[in-house]
Parts: C-alpha cells; structure tokens; sequence
C-alpha cells in the first residue's frame, strides 16, 4: 500500500499545477517544518511504568501557529501524524484562519488505561511537547478518542509549568474552564452547513434525503443529530463494532441514549446489523464517513450508491478511489472543507480566550455559518472555473492564500 502521506500530496500536485505556480510552492509544503517525537513515562495503576510512543507534527506555518487535534489511537504513526497536520495547514487556508497545520498523536488504546491512568498520559504527553506548544505558536485539540476533559487536564499541565493561566494554548475544553460555546458540536454542524450547500447546488430538499453515517463519535454523532433535526432521514449509524440500519429511518437521540447505556451502537432494537462495509456502500442520497483514514479506496469506490460523499473524517476516500467516483459523477465534500467547521469554532475559542471575552452560542453558530458558508462558494466557484474536483478546488483556494504568504515572508 502506498505511504499515507505521499497519497495526500497528490491533490497538493494537482492544484499546483493547474495554477502553475512556482516548484518552491509544493516544494516546501511537500515537507512538515518540524516533528518532535516523544516517548512518554507513565505509572500505570499497578505501580508498573508503562513507556508510551507520541508525534507532534508542525507542518507549514506561514499564515500563522500551528493548529490541529491530538489523536490517542493504537494505530497512530509518525506518517500519519504528519499526514493530518499537512491538511491542517489546507484546512486552515480553506477558511482564511490566521493558522498553520499541526497534529498530535500518541500510540494507546484508551480503552484499556483507566481514568487516572488517561489523565497522567494526558499530562505527560503535554509535558514532552511543552517546548513546541504555546498560544502563539503550537495550538492543540481534541481529535479521535480525546475529549473536552483531556483538553483541560492539558490546559492544567501547561498552565502549571508557566504560572499562571494559559487558556489559549489548546481548544476544545469545557466551557467553565475557558471552551467555547459550539465547539463539541461544531465539527458536525460544519459538516451539516457543507450538505445543505450541495443540497441548494443539486437542488435536493433536506426532507427527501436519506444519510448514512460511518462513526458515532463526535463528528459522526453530532452530524447524525444535525441533519436529523434539519429533516433529512438517517438510515443508518455505525461505530468500530458495526453498523445498524432501518430504512425507515432513525433516531440519533435515541441511539445516543442506547451508546451511553450499552457503550455501542450495536444491539439497537430498533434497527438491522450490518457491517461498516456494507453502511459505505448503501443507496444514500449523502453517505458521511466520520470514522478514520482509507475507508473508500479503489477496492469498494465502484459499489459505492450515494449521490454525495461529505467528509466527516480526515481523508476517508483514498486518492484512487477520488478518480473512481469522480468518473462516476459523485460528488466528494473533501475533508479541508466538510470538517473544517471544528477548527473554526477553535479558532472563535482561541480569539475569546485571548481576549478574556466570550461569545453567546448563537453568536458562535452564526458566525460559523458565515465562514462555512462563504469557504462552500469560493471552494464550488474554483471548481466551476477550472472544471474540477471540490477537492481540487478547495486547494487552489489554499494554495493562492498559502503561496502569497509563503512569497510576502521571502520563504520562497
Ligand atoms: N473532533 C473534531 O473536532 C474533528 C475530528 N475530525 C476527524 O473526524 C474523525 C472522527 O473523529 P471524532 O469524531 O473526533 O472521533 P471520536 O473518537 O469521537 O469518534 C470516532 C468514531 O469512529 C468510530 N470508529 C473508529 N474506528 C472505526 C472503524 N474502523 N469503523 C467504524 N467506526 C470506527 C468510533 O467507534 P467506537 O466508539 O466504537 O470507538 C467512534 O464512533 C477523525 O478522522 C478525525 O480526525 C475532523 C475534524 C475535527
Ligand atoms: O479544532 C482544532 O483545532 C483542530 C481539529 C482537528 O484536529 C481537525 O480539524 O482535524
């Protein structure tokens, strides 16, 4: 299988080249800027002491601090960390944040660690990063499988070691200790924002659409319930132990309550079994993959249904099987745009925090929509302009913003 980062760089080269720019351009983005790996001591509960492995990765900082999620997952690498911080900086150029890429990760299945032994990772893991992190230069984030509660033991630890309170070195925390209104659900909402825009674009209504869902975390979870609420009918729901479905349609709520009481989606008593790969390859009208990397590649893009594929995780349709559904004329919402909305909320959590002022959510959710809505035309308008790919299109809006701050700084 091909290196996960040198498949990413394939649209980088793409809009490169339709833009004609420069070698230097994808020269420079074509490397992180640097990558610490750290090697994290922890006391397990039973007195042994467990060394964990974890990657802080700084991609390009042109148009500002790195920004991006910390991943705790057993399959983390140092390729794929790099990977996730080189959309972070496209990510962030999407949408005109003052933000570079970054991404975190450490090599652990928290299902096996207790509280107390997550939270001492948590904090150790902050401690080996310390001397790249700060509010104005490395600004982390919940991603898959930490939350809003690490991101405050995170906060704790690096606010400890400066003295005083450091609310704006990472995003994501609750809000009593400086989170933002709508960022737990802010990624979902973006991604709900990007399929109302597709819809308006191929003049599908909201109540007419069926949705499946690949992951029922965070970003699968909340764009389940977002698009439910907008009336769209949810067939079916996954999470790493298989999928449901019910073609009349589901209930996310109610299949939240069943995940907190059970800890899965699966045994719902209202609904099928069938595996993930079956739920890709439903007849949709938008199938969200919001699980992990590599879950439609060129082995299953012929059978995939959907009219619309909305980008819920970082990087779930491989570069092949992009040419596969592009062929067949299904619309891909790439990641850097449909996810992008997390980081938005961030960057509002950043701001507020600097500022010691805060937002109403419904300030938070309006302005959200502006910039998510604004990114859908500029990133649909390039792709009109140079008849191709969202995806495509969503690096040449990067790219320009990228190029002629990499030239204005003399890196060029
Ligand atoms: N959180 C955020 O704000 C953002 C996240 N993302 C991306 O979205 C994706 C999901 O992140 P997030 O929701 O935060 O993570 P969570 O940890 O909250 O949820 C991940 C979900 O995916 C499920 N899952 C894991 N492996 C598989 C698998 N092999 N097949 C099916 N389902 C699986 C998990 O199941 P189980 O519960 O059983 O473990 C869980 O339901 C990632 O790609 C992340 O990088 C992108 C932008 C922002
Ligand atoms: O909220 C953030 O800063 C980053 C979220 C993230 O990791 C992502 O968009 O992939």
């Amino acid at each position: 299988m091909q290196n996960i980062f040198e498949m990413a760089k394939k649209p980088l080269e793409q809009a490169s080249q339709i833009l004609r720019l420069d070698q230097n351009v994808s020269s420079l983005l074509a490397h992180p800027e640097r990558t610490l790996e750290v090697h994290i001591p922890v006391r397990m509960d039973d007195g042994r002491l467990e060394i964990f492995t974890g990657y802080r990765s700084q991609h390009n900082t042109a148009l500002g601090p790195a920004k991006g999620g910390i991943r705790f997952h057993p399959g983390v690498t140092m390729d794929e960390v790099k990977t996730l911080a080189f959309w972070m900086t496209f990510k962030c150029a999407v949408l005109n944040l003052p933000y570079g890429g970054g991404k975190g990760g450490v090599i652990v299945d928290t299902r096996k660690l207790s509280r107390s032994e997550l939270e001492r990772l948590a904090r150790s893991y902050m401690q080996k990063i310390m001397p790249v992190i700060g509010e104005h230069q490395d600004i982390p984030a919940p991603d898959v499988n930490t939350d809003s509660r690490m991101m405050a033991w995170m906060m704790d630890e690096y606010s400890k070691y400066q003295g005083y309170n450091v609310p704006g070195v990472i995003t994501g925390k609750p809000k009593t200790v400086g989170g933002s209104a709508g960022r737990g659900s802010a990624t979902g909402r973006g991604v709900m924002f990007c399929i109302r825009e597709a819809f308006k674009k191929m003049a599908i209504p909201m109540k007419e659409a069926t949705v499946a869902v690949q992951g029922f975390g965070n970003v699968g979870g909340f764009s389940a319930k977002l698009l439910f609420d907008a009336g769209a009918k949810i067939v079916a729901v996954s999470d790493m132990y298989g999928a449901i479905y019910n073609q009349q349609g589901l209930d996310p709520y109610d299949i939240e309550r069943h995940v907190k009481e059970t800890g899965s989606v699966a045994g719902y008593r209202r609904a099928e079994t069938m595996t993930n790969g079956q739920l890709l390859e439903l007849p949709v009208t938008v199938l969200v993959p919001a699980a992990l990397e590599g879950q439609i590649t060129s082995g299953n893009a012929d059978r995939i249904q959907a009219r619309i594929i909305a980008e819920g995780a970082n990087g779930p349709v491989t570069p092949d099987a992009d040419s596969v559904l592009a062929g067949r004329e299904i619309m891909v919402i790439p990641d850097i745009l449909a996810n992008a909305g997390g980081v938005t909320v961030s960057y509002f959590e950043w701001v507020q925090n600097l500022y010691r002022y805060y937002w109403t959510e419904k300030e938070v959710h309006a302005r959200q929509e502006d910039m998510m809505v604004d990114a859908f035309a500029k990133v649909y308008e390039a792709a009109e302009r140079y008849r191709t790919s969202l995806r495509v299109g969503a690096y040449i809006v990067a790219l320009e913003r990228l190029s002629e701050a990499m030239r204005l700084r003399g890196w060029l």
